[in-house]
């Protein structure tokens, strides 16, 4: 199940313009990675190259390796469908189907790759809804629309879908951004609950979240205006918050520019 990642000189474009230079990263496994740093430093850009979404951007193209358990996912004989289903990806803002209902939004997934036994889906429906801590929240509307539930119900919908296909890893690009405290909270305490099982890979603009369910931090930084981004550290979020190696890392970690 949870792999690691091995992000090897990875270079990110959008057709000219090189937005992320040089990456070099490892993702343990069963372990939590925050990407921090200031607006427009790549943080989204490197997360989404890392299960191929960031290629579906017409001219955007990357350069490098990102070796999951040593295999490259840009090899030439891999299939970026199964990468996407294999690395899965919540986004900002939780995107359910609305009509569908919680059921069927949950094991959409499963559908599309074909199952159709129904004991077998709705065992699945059930164990990722437990996963996500949303099943006692919605057992008894299981069939009611996904759209009805709260923005963070909603958000614990998307990632019991997420889990539903038994990825490897999870990719998640600011999940907490569009929620309330008491949800956020729900949120993080998922995430704690779930790296026992998977390989995260979190973006965040707030420090306090990086800080609580983290294992290790990298700092992303622009070097001037036009400069792509860069990982300017990466180290223990023990440590990135107590002790940074670099300066430009204590500048923002303490609030002096971002
Ligand atoms: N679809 C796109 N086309 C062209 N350039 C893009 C695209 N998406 C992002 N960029 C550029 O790439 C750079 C990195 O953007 P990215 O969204 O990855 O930064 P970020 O650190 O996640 O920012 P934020 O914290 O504001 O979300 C920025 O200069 C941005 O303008």
């Amino acid at each position: 199940m949870a792999k690691r990642f091995d992000i090897k000189d990875l270079n990110i474009y959008y057709g000219k313009f090189h937005a992320v230079n040089s990456v070099n990263l490892a993702v343990p496994p069963r372990n939590v990675t925050a990407f921090i740093g200031p607006s427009g430093c790549g943080k989204s850009t490197v997360l989404r190259s890392l299960n191929r979404m960031h290629e579906v951007i017409p001219g955007a193209r990357v350069e490098g390796k990102v070796l999951l358990d040593g295999e490259d996912i840009y090899a030439s004989n891999v299939d970026p469908v199964e990468v996407r289903r294999t690395i899965g990806m919540v986004f900002q803002r939780p995107n359910p189907f609305p009509t569908m209902s919680i059921r069927d939004n949950v094991v959409a997934g499963l559908r599309l790759a074909g199952v159709k036994n129904k004991k077998h889906l709705d065992e699945v429906a059930e164990r990722s809804l437990r996963g996500a801590n949303l099943w006692n929240e919605v057992k008894d509307r299981l069939d009611r629309p996904g759209g009805g539930l709260s923005g963070g119900q909603q958000q614990r919908l998307c990632i019991a879908r997420a889990i539903a296909v038994q990825p490897d890893v999870l990719l998640m690009d600011e999940p907490c951004s569009a929620l309330d405290p008491i949800s956020t909270l729900a949120i993080e305490d998922l995430i704690t609950e779930l790296k026992k099982e998977y390989t995260i890979v979190i973006v965040t603009h707030n420090m306090q979240q990086a800080a609580r369910v983290s294992d290790q931090t990298a700092f992303f930084n622009l070097l001037g205006v036009g400069q792509p981004g860069q990982l300017i550290e990466v180290d223990d979020t023990e440590k990135i918050f107590s002790n940074p190696g670099q300066k430009a890392t204590e500048d923002y970690i303490s609030g002096r520019f971002g």
